[in-house]
């Protein structure tokens, strides 16, 4: 048995999930056990100049490495932070924070030049300071080696999902809703096949999560608030469907996966352009918030319709968003009659999975085993992935 910590501050940006889990067994055949699990929220500055840096705000080197060496530091104390109280961790896991995502084959804003073959992914929050100041052994940059390999780099998820969450009989959708959208398509698990089985698994990033729906809050609030909770406020508007209908014709969502985004795409100026477009409408502000989530879930089952190879019997939501009771219902009547339930409702935290996920990533890169999926990242071949950090 490994004790492990999984470190995660996602595209939401509003801080360090941290995750204390015990794993045993090799593979895909592993038991988990979540010990504790941990939000700490980055400090106001920090979170400004990160927000700031994925909006794609100029930044100079010194400042760039005091904002690595900021994250990092808070990452540390993270990891301090969710060991009290419980016996020390062995093995950490940091995902660090993504500032820059240019998944392969799309160019960025600024390159008209012709796509770019391979992709780059930029995770702050260095593994070696984390790991002098934790003296833990810390793996980090689980990204950089699938997408050396021609691969999205991302979901990374969808091989932990289907470790922890397949079924023998049910094909099953994890479906994660967090700054952006991604899924897992988890065939049922058949051991007489097992590589069969690998490779029927698909993932990939639906689109916006809560994105679009955090930006328009602090728009809409002048930043007092910085999300809709519970979803009640699009849930007292109306939805337009014919924006709905007019936002998804954007390229992303047609686009057949392996596929990876970001808030380069979904994020400010994309949210500038839907505003443009409600006063077209004459939107008030809780329509415009209850056509963004018409948008949200629409756009997830509309991943689903038209490139999973059958719907799933069950979906089982995960990240900040599955307590956004709006959307929920929404996705559950967008696809009936299949369930729409959280992972809490088999035994794990639909808050801390993804920070669970990296410390299995880490623990797969200790024991040797490749940790991500060609079928769901593109990559030309299974690789490890993370570079290990000693303490000593
Ligand atoms: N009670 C709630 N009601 C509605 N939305 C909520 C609630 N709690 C959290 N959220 C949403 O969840 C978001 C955070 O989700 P999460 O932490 O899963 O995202 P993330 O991990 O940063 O993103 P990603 O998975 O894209 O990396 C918040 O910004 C908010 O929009
Ligand atoms: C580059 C990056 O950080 N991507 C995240 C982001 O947040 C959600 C979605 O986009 C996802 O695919 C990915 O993270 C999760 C943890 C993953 O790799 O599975």
């Amino acid at each position: 048995m490994t004790r492990v910590i999984g470190l995660i501050s996602g595209t939401s940006v509003d801080g360090i999930d941290a995750a204390l889990v015990d794993i045993s067994g090799t593979g895909f055949d592993l038991q988990v056990e979540f010990v504790a699990g941990a939000t700490y929220p980055y400090q106001d500055d920090l979170r400004k100049r990160i927000l700031a840096v994925c909006a794609g705000q100029a930044i100079s080197m010194a400042e760039l490495a005091e904002l690595d060496d900021a994250i990092a530091i808070a990452f540390a104390q993270a990891a301090q932070n969710i060991q009290v109280d419980h016996q020390p961790a062995n093995l950490i896991g940091s995902h660090g924070q993504t500032v820059y995502h240019r998944p392969a084959g799309v160019g960025d804003r600024e390159n008209t030049s012709p796509r770019h073959r391979l992709g780059y992914t930029l995770q702050l929050g260095r593994g070696a300071v984390i790991a002098q100041l934790t003296g833990i052994t810390t793996v980090n940059n689980f990204r950089v080696a699938d997408v050396a390999a021609g691969g999205q780099g991302a979901p990374l998820v969808s091989p932990v999902d289907a470790a922890l969450f397949s079924h023998p009989q049910e094909a099953r959708c994890i479906q994660n809703i967090g700054g952006i959208g991604n899924l897992t398509y988890l065939p049922p698990r058949q051991d007489s096949q097992p590589d069969h089985w690998l490779e029927k698994i698909r993932g990939w990033d639906t689109g916006p999560g809560n994105s679009l729906l955090d930006l328009a809050v602090q728009y809409l609030t002048n930043g007092t608030k910085t999300y809709d909770e519970n979803g009640s406020w699009a849930a007292s508007g109306t939805p337009c469907h014919a924006l709905v209908e007019h936002w998804l014709e954007q390229e992303y969502f047609h686009l057949p996966p392996p596929k990876s985004t970001g808030r380069e795409l979904f994020g400010v100026d994309y949210l500038q352009e839907c505003i443009k477009d409600s006063e077209q409408y004459q939107l008030n502000s809780v329509d415009l918030l209850a056509t963004l989530t018409e948008l949200t879930a629409v756009s997830i089952v509309h991943n689903y319709r038209s490139f999973l190879p059958k719907l799933p019997e069950r979906v089982f939501l995960c990240g900040g968003g599955s307590r956004n009771l709006y959307l929920k219902n929404r996705l559950q009547q967008l696809l009936e009659p299949v369930p729409v339930l959280t992972t809490d409702e088999v035994g794990l935290s639909a808050d801390f999975k993804e920070a669970i996920a990296f410390a299995v990533l880490a623990y797969w890169r200790q024991l040797g085993f490749p940790g991500n999926l060609p079928t769901v990242t593109g990559a030309s071949k299974r690789v490890l992935l993370g570079e290990i950090n000693f303490s000593q």
